[in-house]
């Protein structure tokens, strides 16, 4: 059984649809987790609107760390996600991000491809991941980081808290 945390952003368009349009596709890979609805402020490049974020436990037995990225991707294809080279950390209608993955065994995955860099180079340093990802596994630990709990703590980090907005009116639960 491998074991991923993706997370989600968007801010631009229906957000709320675009996280759960997300949310419907990854739902097939059994979906084991789903985080309350946060928003954000735009982290990395300011000048741009505020992001809805929320992050997803996914498993499925049979899943490769690459087979997450692919979904990752074809769910922001699906988000109509535009890439625009010359703006890094810019607005998207989509992103979906692999924070972490967990082999079969249990162990994590780590690996510095630029392609799939795991555990994601930048989650430890963001309070738009690390808050949602808490919300669904308070005993949750980021690989090579340590507790979740204890990053939020971090004063970057801790800093930024104080403008995330939680949205409980705004669930992706499935309605069945
Ligand atoms: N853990 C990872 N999750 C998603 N993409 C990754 C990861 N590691 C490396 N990448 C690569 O990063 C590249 C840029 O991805 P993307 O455009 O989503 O970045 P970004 O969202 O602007 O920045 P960030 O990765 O900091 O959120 C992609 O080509 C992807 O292959
Ligand atoms: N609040 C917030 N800021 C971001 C986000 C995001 O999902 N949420 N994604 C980014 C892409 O790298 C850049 N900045």
């Amino acid at each position: 059984m491998t074991r991923a945390v993706l997370s989600l952003g968007s801010n631009l368009g229906d957000r709320l649809a675009h996280l759960r349009a997300a949310v419907e596709l990854l739902r097939a890979d059994a979906i084991v987790e789903v985080s309350g609805v946060y928003e954000t402020p735009p982290w990395g490049d300011t000048e741009q609107p505020s992001y809805l974020n929320a992050v997803v436990i996914v498993e499925d037995g049979a899943a490769t760390a690459r087979d997450w990225l692919t979904r990752a991707r074809a769910c922001e294809a699906a988000g109509g996600r535009v890439r625009d080279p010359e703006r890094r950390f810019g607005p998207r209608t989509l992103d979906v991000d692999v924070i972490a993955v967990w082999a079969d065994g249990g162990e994590p995955v780590v690996d510095d491809d630029p392609e799939l860099t795991l555990p994601h180079p930048r989650a430890h340093l963001r309070a738009f991941v690390l808050l949602p990802w808490h919300d669904v596994r308070p005993d949750a630990e980021l690989p090579g980081h340590g507790p979740v709990g204890a990053l939020l703590d971090t004063p970057g980090v801790a800093a930024d808290l104080a403008g995330v907005t939680p949205r409980p009116e705004w669930s992706l639960e499935s309605m069945e």
